[in-house]
């Protein structure tokens, strides 16, 4: 979700009447953009931005429903994902199931670190290369 957001540039949004942020004056009507894929690797925000590293946020109170600016995944405010409850629920779900079902293996003795993370950019930010990876069913009686 930080590093690769699903919607990297959110979903368009434009302002209602003239407002100023932080300096910065947008006009009525303007279409807004939020980089939440530069956000999320953002090294004025984040250490070491590149790494996965999901221990980094072991009590810290970093919560991704759009309170805190940045993590905001899902979006912020009224027009945010109205499916994250879902999007969360289905994605833990998932990723519980794939982890305790099978044993997971890379081909051709790969290292994990070899992984080409590389992305395709567009609404959404895919692998730009398949993930393969070799399941073994570990719940035999
Ligand atoms: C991990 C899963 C998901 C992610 C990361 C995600 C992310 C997003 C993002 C970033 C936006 C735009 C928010 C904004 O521009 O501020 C959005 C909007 C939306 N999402 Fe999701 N979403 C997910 C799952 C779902 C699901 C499961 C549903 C429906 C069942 C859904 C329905 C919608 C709808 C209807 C909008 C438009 C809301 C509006 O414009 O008022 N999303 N989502």
């Amino acid at each position: 979700m930080r590093l690769h957001p699903v919607a990297p540039l959110l979903i368009p949004h434009e302002s209602l009447e003239d407002c100023t942020i932080n300096d910065y004056h947008i006009p009525r009507k303007s279409r807004l953009l939020i980089n939440v894929w530069a956000i999320g690797r953002d090294p004025s925000v984040w250490t070491e931005p590149d790494q996965f590293n999901p221990e980094r946020f072991v009590g810290s109170n970093i919560d991704l429903r759009g309170h805190d600016f940045e993590l905001i995944p899902f979006g912020s405010g009224r027009r945010s994902c109205p499916g994250m409850q879902l999007g969360l629920t289905v994605v833990r779900l998932v990723l519980a199931q794939l982890v305790h079902c099978f044993d997971w293996e890379l081909p051709n003795d790969m290292l994990p670190t070899e992984l080409d993370m590389t992305e395709e950019f567009g609404l959404t930010t895919p692998r730009a290369k398949h993930l393969l990876a070799i399941p073994t069913y570990r719940l035999h009686k």
